[in-house]
């Protein structure tokens, strides 16, 4: 994407942002209201950015007949997503892969893999309102993945997650990540560490870093950086960093 510019009424959410996101795990990162979510909607084709271009598996999603068949190659995890509460685990997922046009033949098979891939398979036949919310969170894992998608979009999936999950979660996300671009929007910072093979770091609407768990890490080794873990100072440096660059005239016209 080049010089994105989002705005929500009177506030810019996304202010002429350029990135470049190849196959890999992406972390992004960030304080409430940075922008993830405006970014990751508008990478989900759900929002139309105020400026800029988006180009997704080398389509530009502005015109409708392309976004139409990226849309078939995405998979979106929104931050809250809604369901038909008599639906079962397994309905929603078929009935999501409905909507993505999946060929209606491969579709059983396609939900059950998913489900599983989400340790829900013994829950496959369960409506999901009966759910705990870290397994309905599972559940909006399993429909974002049901396609097999190319580009992979979650925001906070790792919310109301347990640990064992979590785990378990990173483990999928590194082998999703060797075929596909996956954009993961988390507050925890160890969730990138785990599972990402690069960081974004995202503060009032611009970039404020870029780099790989490692650099991140030895950033906060380096700097003075606050945090109980070395990714978590390296967090806090590079925040504080892009804030005193911002703050000089040359960051602020940037
Ligand atoms: N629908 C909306 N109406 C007005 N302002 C909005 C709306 N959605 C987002 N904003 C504002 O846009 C900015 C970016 O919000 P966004 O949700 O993208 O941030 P975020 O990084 O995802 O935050 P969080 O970590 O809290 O989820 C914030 O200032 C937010 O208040």
């Amino acid at each position: 994407m080049t010089g994105l510019h989002v705005r929500h009424r009177r506030t810019v959410a996304l202010d002429s942002v350029d990135l470049d996101l190849g196959p890999g795990v992406h972390g992004l990162l960030g304080p409430n209201g940075a922008g993830k979510t405006s970014l990751i909607r508008v990478l989900a084709t759900v929002a139309a950015p105020n400026g800029g271009r988006v180009e997704l598996l080398g389509d530009d999603v502005a015109d409708h007949r392309r976004r139409a068949a990226v849309r078939r190659r995405l998979g979106y995890l929104p931050q809250e997503f809604g369901f038909y509460p008599g639906f079962t685990v397994r309905e929603f997922v078929a009935y999501m892969a409905w909507l993505k046009e999946m060929p209606a033949a491969g579709t059983p098979a396609a939900v059950e893999r998913a489900v599983a891939r989400v340790g829900l398979a013994d829950r496959i036949d369960t409506k999901v309102k009966t759910l705990s919310g870290g397994m309905v969170r599972r559940v909006g894992i399993a429909q974002a993945i049901v396609n097999d998608p190319q580009v992979l979009l979650l925001d906070e999936p790792t919310a109301g997650l347990d640990p064992e999950q979590r785990m378990e979660f990173r483990a999928l996300l590194r082998e999703l990540g060797t075929s596909s671009t996956v954009v993961v929007s988390t507050h925890l910072v160890e969730d990138v560490a785990a599972a990402c093979t690069e960081v974004t770091l995202v503060e009032s609407g611009r970039i404020a870093y870029r780099g790989t768990p490692a650099s991140l890490t030895e950033l906060g080794a380096s700097a003075d950086g606050v945090g109980d873990h070395p990714i978590e100072r390296g967090y806090t440096a590079a925040l504080r960093a892009h804030r005193a660059s911002a703050a000089t005239p040359e960051g602020a016209a940037r």
